[in-house]
C-alpha cells in the first residue's frame, strides 16, 4: 500500500447484535477535550481483534465506555447482543441496568485502573469473584487451581494481591477476567509487564480460548506481538479508527509496525533537541 491508498476500514453491520462486540457512534470528551469522536467499530464473533493506536489515542477510554463502566456523550455499544447505552437515545445515552448485567455476565474484562480487592490472597480473590458470578463453589474451586498453577501463581497464592508484583497483579486479574468463561474477553494490555514463559502461556490460553468459539479483544503498543497473535486490528488515532478489519487486509504487503506509522504519522528528535543530555561529563 502506498501513500495514496486509502487504508482499509471494515464496513460495519447492519444489526449490531451480530459481532460480538458493537461500538456505534460513542464520543467522550474531558473538559472539553474530545477522547473519543464518533468512534464505530465491529469485533466479529470468533475473531481475536486487537486495538492500536499511539498514547492517548483513547483506547482505554473506549474499552470502558464499551464495558459500560465510563458513560459516553454519545453512542452506544453492543456486547454479545446487549445494547448497554441504549441504542438512539441520541446525545443522551442512559445505561439500561437489564442490559448492563447481562453484558456483564458476557465480558470477562482485564483493565488498568480498576479497583481491585487487594487485601485479600490471590486465591481468596477468584473465589469471591466467582461466587459474586453466582457460580458453583466447586467450579470455582477447580477452575481457580487450574488458572493459578497455568499462570504460575500457584506458590503466592494465600498472598495479599497488595503484595504482588506489576506482572502477578496482570496474571491474577487476567484468571479473574478468564474464571466464568465468558463469551468476549476485553484485555487492555494483557503481556504489559508479563515475563516470557508467562506471556507465552497467556498467548496459548488465549488461543485455545478463540479455537472454541470465544472472542478477544486487546489494546496493545507491540505490533510484532498484535501482527502474530490477532487476525483482525483496528488502528485509532485521536478517538477515531483510521484502519480496521482482517489485519492482512489492513496491512496489505507491508508490516503493521510500518502500517501504524504510516497512518499515524512518525516522529523523531530533532537534532538540537535535548542536546544537553548528549553533553560530555566533566
Ligand atoms: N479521567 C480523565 N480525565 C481527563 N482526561 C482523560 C481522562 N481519561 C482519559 N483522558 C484523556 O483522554 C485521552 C485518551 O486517553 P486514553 O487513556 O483513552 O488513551 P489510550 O489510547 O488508552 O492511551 P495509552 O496507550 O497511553 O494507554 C487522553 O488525552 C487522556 O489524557
Amino acid at each position: 500500500m502506498d501513500a495514496r491508498t486509502p487504508a482499509h476500514i471494515a464496513p460495519i453491520a447492519q444489526d449490531p447484535r451480530q459481532p460480538a462486540l458493537a461500538l456505534r457512534g460513542l464520543a467522550k470528551a474531558f473538559e472539553g477535550s474530545p477522547a473519543v469522536h464518533n468512534l464505530s467499530l465491529d469485533i466479529p464473533r470468533g475473531s481475536f481483534y486487537g486495538l492500536v493506536g499511539p498514547n492517548g489515542a483513547g483506547k482505554t477510554t473506549t474499552i470502558m465506555m464499551a464495558t459500560g463502566l465510563l458513560r459516553p456523550d454519545a453512542g452506544t455499544a453492543v456486547v454479545c447482543g446487549h445494547d448497554i447505552w441504549g441504542a438512539g437515545t441520541g446525545q443522551h445515552p442512559e445505561p439500561d441496568n437489564t442490559e448492563v448485567l447481562a453484558a456483564k455476565a458476557a465480558y470477562g474484562l482485564l483493565a488498568d485502573g480498576l479497583p481491585v480487592f487487594d487485601r485479600l490472597s490471590g486465591r481468596e480473590y477468584l473465589v469471591y469473584l466467582g461466587l459474586l458470578r453466582g457460580m458453583d463453589a466447586s467450579v470455582v474451586d477447580k477452575r481457580s487451581k487450574d488458572l493459578l498453577g497455568a499462570l504460575d501463581l500457584a506458590e503466592a497464592q494465600d498472598k495479599y494481591i497488595v503484595d504482588y508484583s506489576a506482572g502477578m497483579t496482570k496474571k491474577i486479574l487476567l484468571a479473574g477476567a478468564l474464571l466464568h468463561r465468558p463469551e468476549i474477553l476485553i484485555l487492555d494490555e494483557p503481556f504489559e509487564a508479563v515475563d516470557p514463559v508467562s506471556g507465552q502461556v497467556i498467548r496459548q490460553i488465549l488461543h485455545n480460548y478463540v479455537a472454541a468459539g470465544g472472542t478477544v479483544v486487546m489494546s496493545s503498543h507491540v505490533m510484532e506481538l498484535v501482527q502474530g497473535i490477532c487476525d483482525h486490528v483496528a488502528v485509532i488515532a485521536r478517538g477515531q479508527v483510521l484502519a480496521s478489519g482482517q489485519i492482512d487486509e489492513v496491512r496489505g504487503q507491508q508490516s503493521l509496525s510500518d502500517l501504524f506509522v504510516q497512518l499515524v504519522g512518525g516522529r523523531s528528535l530533532d537534532a538540537d533537541s535535548l542536546g544537553w543530555l548528549g553533553e560530555a561529563r566533566r
